[in-house]
């Protein structure tokens, strides 16, 4: 049998921020939000009527602080993940210049990881894909 698609897909955009180093941001969901204490890639939702990239923009910048030229996000993957109330479209690019550095504007801890200790970070369920992915991108 297969999944019903909820009616409300949510449309997400996040940024897998990579540092020269080839490390890469997480950060933790504060107290007080559904899935406080997961780590996750920093973005948010989309909203009308902003395009996924300038949605991911302003997120940026409103939880971390960074200036990101839209140009700079190179399209990576996506993760379609049936959730309690709504279906996840969460769209994934990769991020290596930006302005700033980053710091957690909204009570976030942030960490830069090595990606094969990426798996070490409890994630939303909708991620664990995205960890070999990004493992087989950085080695
Ligand atoms: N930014 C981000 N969101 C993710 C990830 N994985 C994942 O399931 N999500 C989900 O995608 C949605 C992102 O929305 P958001 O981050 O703008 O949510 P929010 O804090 O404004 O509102 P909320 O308190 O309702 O969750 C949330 O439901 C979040 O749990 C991820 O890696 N990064």
């Amino acid at each position: 049998m297969t999944t019903p698609f909820r009616p409300h897909t949510l449309l997400v955009t996040a940024a897998i921020l990579i540092k020269k180093d080839n490390t890469v941001l997480l950060a933790q969901r504060p107290e007080g939000k559904t899935f406080a204490g997961l780590w996750e890639f920093p973005g948010g939702k989309v909203e009308v009527p902003e395009s996924p990239e300038a949605a991911l923009v302003r997120e940026l910048n409103e939880e971390l602080g960074i200036t990101v030229q839209p140009e700079k996000l190179e399209p990576f993957t996506f993760v379609s993940e049936d959730c309690a109330t709504f279906h996840l479209l969460m769209a994934l690019y990769l991020v290596r210049d930006w302005e700033h550095d980053p710091i957690g504007r909204e009570g976030q801890t942030l960490a830069w990881v090595p990606a094969s200790e990426l798996g070490n970070y409890p994630m939303p369920k909708a991620d664990a894909p995205l960890v070999p992915r990004i493992q087989a991108l950085l080695g």
